[in-house]
């Protein structure tokens, strides 16, 4: 049982792809208390609607609403119980969440797949981050804003994303004018839950800047660029975009008495508005100043990074001033999908002798293949591989592109073949890098979170020989909660226990490990010769030297 009477806290939430999780954090020390992981009853959406047979076309990926209130009806009251802490001393609550994640809601904020009439209709639905059905609306939203020359977009690296809110929305207008035009206004799910804590609807800066092409000073795409691609969009941006857009760390209201009759909290604790799940993670890192790129690595890699000035980056996700730490331009940049890849491999592509020898080690496959592929020396397995089995984010932001293996032979192994995607996945990152420090904008150590770097060592020393950088990894358990407590507590303010700033926040409550990821010289040189192969692949497939991938895409579409 903790000493509540000196002590304060804020309780975290971190809304993940398969499931959320709750933590209640000391505000003095970052002290993790206590953690609740609620799995999403309807997990991710990608085949039928619930209660239907309607199957769905390739590349969506839906979620249920009711899902996000699960996580604060269970894994709320779960942390208060265990952690054995007085509501009074808890003094806010905040939330980060995967990002663009969006749903149309009617004028009381319900969600449209809530209600009766619309639930069948697929378009109804939260359409999730990787949601990736929305290209040919981010091809043509690119092409117009290329041509009319649009100031918004070179600030996203030259290309906007189908995983963002205006090629969704559009794909929404497209497919199904009538949940366009039911729908009082698109929401990101961060925003809806913070709206269901408070009863207050705000907009986020971070999501609304990385993910809606808003500006600080010129806001949204102005309607004549909106009216070129869709006379019925031409208002988007008054209308179904509308809601006032606060800065990261402030209040966006009190707890509502329903919700803390549900979750055991006073009324009227400050909910601080949302956060994009990886950049939540900056601050828990205790990264407050340029320099440091921080890799949230689980499922896909997201990488944010500080900097004095607006610099224009190709294949960026986007640089938001403000958007992560106040008085700098925070840059993201990203791949797909990292785990998933190892992932794929481990489900679909492992033969059965694999899993019967990790078996009978008493072994996961993971760390199996981990440990077999670390016996062998960069350059040895023969291969290369383009870690685009998800599309590439950064630095081509195209979805349209997939993976490959090159160097295959009829004595490859598995672990091979694992130790190339984990390679991979390092090459893509060191891309990032490159192109970062080609802009003028330095990267001088690396700060890894999320599951993969506590989960895989070898990937970690990969990592570090291919970027040729020392890694930092968090010590913390749930590192985005964290950041989302830790913006709860500014929220809060210092005069209710928490803090007055975010950097002050995180010199008090973020955590690093010790031990750091070096780079090993010999294997530093060895990398740079395959990157170089890993960089006309690279080139090649992606720049339009060879359309193959897309034009198997289109066939299998068909
Ligand atoms: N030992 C391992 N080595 C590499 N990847 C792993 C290992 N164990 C699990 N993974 C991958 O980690 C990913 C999950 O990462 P995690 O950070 O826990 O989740 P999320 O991204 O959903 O927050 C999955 O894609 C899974 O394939
Ligand atoms: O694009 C994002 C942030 O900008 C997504 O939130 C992120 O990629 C989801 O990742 P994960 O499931 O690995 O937490």
């Amino acid at each position: 049982m903790v000493q509540s009477t000196i002590h304060k806290f804020a309780i975290g939430i971190d809304y993940g792809t398969q499931s959320g999780r709750a933590v209640l954090v000391d505000l003095t020390s970052g002290e993790e208390i206590a953690d609740h992981v609620t799995s999403y009853p309807h997990h991710v959406i990608d085949e039928r609607l619930p209660g239907s047979d309607r199957k769905l076309p390739m590349d969506w990926a839906l979620q249920h609403p009711d899902d996000y209130l699960e996580v604060i009806r269970v894994s709320v009251p779960a942390v208060l119980k265990v952690g054995g802490v007085p509501a009074e001393d808890v003094i806010g609550i905040g939330i980060d969440f995967t990002a663009c994640t969006i749903l149309p809601v009617d004028s009381h904020g319900t969600p449209l797949c809530m209600l009766d009439q619309w639930k069948h209709q697929p378009h109804s639905w939260v359409k999730l981050w990787k949601h990736h059905a929305a290209q040919p609306e981010a091809d043509r939203l690119n092409r117009a804003a290329a041509e009319r020359g649009e100031a918004f977009l070179p600030r996203y690296g030259g290309k906007t994303s189908s995983e963002w809110m205006f090629a969704k929305v559009w794909q929404v207008l497209d497919e199904a004018p009538e949940i366009f035009e039911a729908a009082d206004r698109f929401l990101e799910a961060a925003d809806w839950t913070v709206f269901q804590l408070t009863g207050r609807m705000t907009r986020n800066s971070c999501t609304a800047g990385y993910k809606a092409l808003w500006h600080k000073k010129d806001g949204y795409p102005n309607p004549e660029y909106l009216k070129a691609l869709d006379p019925r969009l031409e208002h988007l941006a008054s209308t179904k975009l509308r809601g006032e857009v606060m800065p990261l760390g402030t209040s966006a209201g009190g707890l509502n008495p329903e919700m803390a009759a549900l979750t055991g909290l006073n009324p009227g604790t400050a909910v601080a508005v949302g956060v994009i799940d990886a950049h939540a993670a900056v601050p828990a890192m205790g990264v407050v100043t340029p320099g440091k790129l921080v890799m949230a690595m689980g499922t896909s890699l997201c990488h944010m990074l500080l900097h004095e000035e607006e610099k224009l980056v190709e294949g960026m996700c986007g640089v938001v001033e403000d958007g992560i730490i106040p008085g700098y331009f925070g840059y993201e940049a990203g791949q797909n999908a990292v785990g998933d890849i190892f992932e794929w491999f481990v489900e679909e592509a492992v033969p059965a002798y694999v899993k019967e020898r990790a078996e009978s080690e008493g072994m996961d496959v993971h760390p199996w293949l981990e440990r077999e592929a670390a016996l062998y020396k960069p350059g040895e397995t023969g291969l290369v591989a383009l870690d685009w089995h998800n599309g590439s984010r950064s630095v081509l932001m195209d979805t349209d592109l997939s993976g490959l293996i090159i160097g295959l032979t009829l004595s490859t192994k598995p672990q091979e073949i694992y130790r190339a995607l984990l390679e991979s996945t390092a090459f893509g990152t060191r891309k990032i890098v490159d192109t970062f420090e080609r802009s003028g904008i330095a990267v001088d150590k690396l700060y890894a979170c999320g599951g993969l770097p506590q989960k895989n060592r070898l990937l970690m020393q990969i990592f570090a020989d291919v970027t040729n950088r020392e890694i930092v990894v968090a010590d913390s358990k749930h590192t985005t909660a964290l950041g989302a407590a830790m913006f709860a507590a500014t929220a809060a303010g210092e005069a209710a226990g928490g803090y007055n700033s975010i950097v002050e926040a995180a010199k008090h409550m973020a955590k690093v490990k010790e031990e750091t990821f070096k780079p090993i010289p010999e294997h530093v040189r060895m990398y740079e010769e395959l990157y170089q192969a890993y960089c006309e692949l690279h080139d090649y497939f992606g720049r339009g030297g060879n359309d193959v991938m897309k034009r198997l895409k289109a066939m299998k579409k068909l």
